[in-house]
């Protein structure tokens, strides 16, 4: 056991300033780079120097220890923290070379670029069908073959359409909570995202649901490019290709899963993905 082991968070050794980097690149490059990015809730740091880019097709996990920011650096990416008071920003994230902060950004569209999955399934009060279509009818599409194509599209891209192909008009509330969450990926790929975000997405599920999502990431892999949050280590190593390891608000290495996960560069990784602290 090295001496940071099981030590309260602030008597932890300080992260080391450089990032180490030895990810998997994809052959078509990268869909978001963050650069020298950093923020403040208030005059309270979360994120120093965040340098990294998200790999287009790919499944990346974000993992780390209980407030290491990545909730915070995942809701950066489709501006998610605006409405926070006090919020503070610095340095650039592009989508496809579009700065998302930058003058003139059209929020809402960002948003439709970059579904996103929470922890709790969150199927509105509708059916199953008016929830997957819900983000085509705000954007006013009310042409019925488009809305069915898109249904069950979705449906079968999330892997949902075969169990609930005959039920389409009952409530999206009578759905196991796996299946709810299937729901909320299918109604994020429903307006055909670049990028789906996904915030601990199995926490609220049990082992067969949670194994589901893992197969269904794995099938939605290459078509989107996918960004996980997780505390859950194996699953980290399941499903993603790369995996940033994050501490104290800073990116400490980035890089494939598998060296992650059999072979850390850095020793705050080795320690945080043996179980020493976390
Ligand atoms: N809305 C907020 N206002 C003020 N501080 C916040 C807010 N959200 C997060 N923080 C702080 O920012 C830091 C990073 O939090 P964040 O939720 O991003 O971490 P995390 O790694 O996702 O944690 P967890 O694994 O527990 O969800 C923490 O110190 C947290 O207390």
């Amino acid at each position: 056991m090295t001496d940071s082991a099981m030590l309260e968070p602030s008597a932890r050794p300080a992260p080391p300033q450089e990032t180490t980097y030895h990810f998997v690149t994809s052959p078509e490059g990268s869909v978001i780079d963050v650069s020298d990015f950093k923020l403040w809730y208030g005059s309270s740091q979360a994120l120093y120097d965040i340098n990294l880019t998200f790999q287009r097709g790919l499944v990346t996990a974000l993992i780390g220890p209980s407030g290491c920011g990545k909730s915070t650096l995942l809701r950066s990416l489709n501006r998610m923290n605006d409405l926070i008071d006090g919020l503070s920003i610095d340095g650039q994230i592009t989508i496809n070379g579009q700065d998302i902060y930058g003058p003139g950004v059209d929020v809402i569209a960002l948003r439709k670029r970059m579904g996103m999955v929470f922890q709790k399934p969150n199927p509105f009060a509708m059916s199953i069908y008016d929830n997957v279509v819900y983000p085509l009818r705000v954007d006013g599409i009310t042409d019925r073959r488009i809305l069915d194509e898109t249904c069950e599209r979705a449906l079968r891209g999330s892997a949902l359409w075969d169990e609930v192909k005959d039920r389409l008009k009952e409530s999206a509330l009578g759905m196991s909570g796996g299946q709810q969450q299937r729901l909320c990926i299918a109604r994020a790929i429903a307006s055909d995202p670049e990028v789906l975000l996904m915030d601990e997405p199995c926490s609220a599920l049990d082992p067969i649901a949670t194994a589901k999502i893992e197969e269904l990431i794995d099938e939605l892999r290459g078509h989107y490019t996918i960004i996980i949050v997780t505390h859950n280590m194996q699953q980290a190593g399941r499903v993603s290709d790369n995996t940033a390891f994050m501490y104290l608000g800073r990116l400490i290495e980035y890089g494939k899963t598998e060296t992650i996960f059999t072979a850390p560069k850095v020793p705050q990784t080795r320690d945080y993905v043996t179980g020493r602290f976390g």
